[in-house]
C-alpha cells in the first residue's frame, strides 16, 4: 500500500454533535482532507446522509460503528451500512462478529476493518475488563484472527504496527487512531504515536480527530499532519 499519496493516508475524525458543524468543518478542510471518519457521535445526530453525500462528492469516507452483536444483527447492520459508498466499517475483532461481517457485506465494495484493541486501553485496563492477555498478544491474536476469517484490515495502535504486519501481511491494511503530533494532548489515548513515527513504522492510515477538530486553525493542523506523513514516507 506504499502507494497510497500522503494526503490520502490522514482520515480526519469527524466528532462533531451536529451536521451543521461538519459540513462547515468539512468545508473549510476543503482539499486539505480527502478521507473523513464518522462515528458515533455524528452518526448518532443524523451524520449517515452527510456521509453518503460526501461520498458522493469524492471524499472517502470510513463508517467508525464498530458493530459487534449477535451474528444475525451484525449481518443485518452489516448490509444496510454497506449501501452507503464507505471505503472502510469497522467491527469488533471476535471471530463470530467478524465472520457475520463478511456475509453481510455480500458483494459490496466496503472494507471491513476489524477493532483489535483500543488505543485508549493499557495493560491495566485489558485485565479489569477481564482479559487474561497482555495488549499486544490480544492484538496479535484478533489481528491473525482476522486474517484467517478474511477481514480486510485491522484497527490498532501504530506502536504495534510490526507485530500486526508479521501476522496480517502486506494486503491487510493497518489504519491507527491514537496519533499526536509532538507536544498535542493525549486526551484518553493510551497508546500513541506521532505521524511521523507512524509512518516510519508501516501504517496504512492515520486517523486525527481532536489535534485537528479541536484545532483553532484546523485547516493549518490537516496540513501540517499531512506535510508530517510526506516526508516520513
Ligand atoms: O482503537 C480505537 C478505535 C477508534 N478510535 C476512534 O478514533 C478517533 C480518535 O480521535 P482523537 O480525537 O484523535 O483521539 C475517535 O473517533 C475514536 O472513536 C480510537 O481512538 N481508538
Amino acid at each position: 500500500m506504499s502507494q497510497i499519496p500522503a494526503r490520502d493516508r490522514l482520515i480526519v475524525a469527524l466528532d462533531i454533535p451536529d451536521v451543521e458543524r461538519a459540513s462547515r468543518l468539512v468545508a473549510e478542510l476543503g482539499d486539505s482532507v480527502t478521507f473523513y471518519k464518522i462515528g458515533y457521535e455524528l452518526g448518532f445526530a443524523g451524520g449517515l446522509p452527510l456521509a453518503e453525500r460526501l461520498a458522493g462528492e469524492g471524499k472517502q469516507i470510513f463508517l467508525d460503528f464498530k458493530l459487534h452483536d449477535i451474528g444475525n444483527t451484525v449481518a443485518r447492520g452489516v448490509a444496510s451500512l454497506s449501501k452507503i459508498g464507505a471505503t472502510f466499517l469497522t467491527v469488533h475483532a471476535y471471530p463470530q462478529t467478524m465472520r457475520a461481517a463478511i456475509e453481510g457485506r455480500g458483494d459490496a465494495q466496503v472494507k471491513l476493518l476489524a477493532v483489535t484493541v483500543l488505543t485508549s486501553y493499557d495493560d491495566q485496563d485489558a485485565a479489569e475488563a477481564g482479559y487474561a492477555l497482555a495488549i499486544r498478544d490480544l492484538v496479535r491474536l484478533r489481528a491473525e484472527q482476522a486474517r484467517t476469517i478474511g477481514i480486510d484490515g485491522v484497527v490498532c495502535s501504530a506502536a504495534e504496527t510490526s507485530l500486526v504486519r508479521d501476522v496480517a501481511g502486506s494486503s491487510m491494511a493497518i489504519v491507527t487512531p491514537g496519533i499526536r503530533p509532538a507536544g498535542a494532548a493525549t486526551g484518553d489515548q493510551k497508546r500513541t504515536l506521532t505521524p511521523a513515527e507512524a509512518i516510519a513504522a508501516g501504517v496504512d492510515y492515520l486517523v486525527v480527530g481532536r489535534p485537528v477538530t479541536a484545532s483553532p486553525d484546523p485547516k493549518a493542523s490537516a496540513e501540517a499532519i499531512v506535510q508530517e506523513i510526506s516526508v516520513a514516507l
